[in-house]
């Protein structure tokens, strides 16, 4: 599994200088004056450093690092140090946090995760999901009763989603690889919140070196909308009466944000939902749509708008839950699968878990879930995610303690003593790391390579 590192660094990039008026076209209706155009084409040419989105459950001043709040979510923390890379910090192999741009945490705010009015039940489906950034975020927020389907067409980037969601500790989640439609036919109706982060030109990537100019170009910004249209209809139609539509892109055309928006007001029937805390960002162009900009904010820049399917009846499918796979007599040495807290899906090759009162369709659309173990010729491994799992009875039966410096060395894939035998979980102040096998001597180190880091620094 490929593991996405966000680097931290916040040097000049040498990126293509921007034309200025091909900028202007490509905003679209949005305006500016001549010296802030000038801003932003220069600001397009700058990295800005990822910042890090906390475990909502962590207070900052916890992880004894100079971090500042991000204004537009409560999770959000930039380190004061324009140099630093948080990428090398322990905490962050530890999973104390998530390294993305701020303008990503746009979104986040417009689903109100950090807010009283977020539900914990909610049933949320992410419907354009990898690498993770926003459907690891929503999976941990979710309590008892709420599920996340984290969707993502392109098979290629499922890697990187399973990992961070691996990374959060849930279980509650599962994921799956299908195309809008078939996701909204299949699921009518069925959730309370849908996020679509939707594939556009991707303007704001030019300063992250993840795009070329062509996002400039009208017929990619037509070709994106197009696309964009397809996948919001499938949306709405996964939305329960009344349920919320949080749709986002990392690209400045209005074409693809604000026209969007009052395309599904005008086309969907949709209404909007405006976000009271966000007004300071809100667009003109649009209700209840809000945006960020490089030149003023300081990260890549976004576009975030929160709508809500009207109250019509929608048609509700029933599905039966499927019955769980049978688990193999050798997997019972590491868990108790004995409780009725969990479902069972997978294949003979790997078995996910899934808490039991999760909704009835998840194994008809999911491929995939949390990982609890995976077979390698006739001998079941547990998996990574099993050992990252930070609640329920499928905790690890056995787990040694380490302190930093044993944490740093494991990590970067060194054997660490370990007078227990067999298989067990390495943690770091109650914080899960990976497994070991141990023949009460010596625990050998079974992260998996794309989980290592060898460069951590070695002060924090
Ligand atoms: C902006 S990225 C999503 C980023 C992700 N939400 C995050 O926060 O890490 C858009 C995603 O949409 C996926 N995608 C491409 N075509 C799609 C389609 N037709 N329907 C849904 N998603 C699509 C892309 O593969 C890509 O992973």
């Amino acid at each position: 599994m490929a593991w996405r590192r966000f680097g931290g660094s916040s040097s000049v990039g040498d990126a293509k200088a921007i034309d200025v008026s091909d900028l202007a076209a490509a905003l679209g209706k949005w305006t500016f004056s001549a010296d802030e155009l000038t801003e932003l084409a220069t600001s397009l040419r700058r990295r800005h450093s990822s910042i890090l989105r906390l475990r909502p459950e962590l207070v900052a001043a916890s992880l004894e690092l100079s971090l500042a709040p991000i204004e537009w979510y409560s999770f959000g923390y930039r380190p004061t140090d324009p140099l630093a890379r948080p990428s090398r910090w322990l905490p962050f192999a530890a999973g104390d946090y998530y390294l993305q741009d701020a303008g990503s945490l746009l979104a986040l705010a417009a689903a109100e995760l950090d807010s009283q009015r977020w539900h914990p039940a909610n049933l949320v489906c992410d419907l354009c999901a990898a690498p993770g950034g926003k459907a690891s975020a929503v999976a941990e927020q979710l309590g008892p009763a709420g599920f996340l389907l984290a969707n993502e067409p392109i098979r290629s980037r499922l890697p990187a989603l399973v990992h961070n969601l691996a990374r959060t500790g849930s279980d509650r989640f599962a994921i799956s690889s299908r195309d809008p439609a078939d996701l909204a036919s299949e699921l009518p109706g069925c959730f309370d919140l849908v996020l679509v982060d939707a594939p556009c030109s991707g303007q704001a990537l030019l300063s992250r070196k993840r795009q070329s100019t062509t996002a400039m170009q009208s017929s990619q910004i037509e070709h994106s909308a197009a696309r964009q249209r397809r996948i919001l209809s499938s949306a709405k139609s996964l939305l329960r009466p009344g349920g919320r539509l949080v749709y986002s892109t990392c690209t400045f055309a209005t074409a693809e944000n604000e026209d969007q928006v009052n395309w599904m007001v005008d086309e969907l029937g949709m209404t909007v939902d405006p976000v009271d805390r966000l007004q300071a960002y809100a667009s003109d162009l649009a209700p209840a749509s809000y945006r960020l900009w490089p030149h003023r904010h300081s990260c890549a820049g976004s576009f975030a708008a929160s709508l809500r399917r009207g109250d019509e009846a929608v048609e509700r499918r029933t599905y039966r839950t499927q019955p769980s796979v049978k688990v193999e007599r050798d997997l019972r040495q590491w868990f108790d699968f004995s409780d009725e807290a969990h479902r069972w899906f997978g294949s003979n090759a790997n078995l996910y878990a899934i808490p039991s009162d999760a909704p009835e369709w998840v194994e008809r659309v999911a491929d995939q879930g949390c990982e609890i173990a995976y077979r390698t010729g006739k001998v079941w491994k547990p998996s990574h995610a099993a050992a990252l799992r930070r609640s329920g009875p499928l905790r690890s039966q056995q787990a040694i303690d380490v302190d930093a410096t044993q944490a740093r060395s494991y990590l970067a894939g060194s054997p660490i003593p370990c007078t227990l035998r067999g298989w067990s979980v390495v943690r770091l102040h109650g914080r899960p790391l990976g497994w070991i096998k141990s023949d009460g001597r010596t625990g050998k180190n079974h992260l998996p390579a794309a989980s290592r880091f060898a460069n951590l620094d070695s002060g924090r």
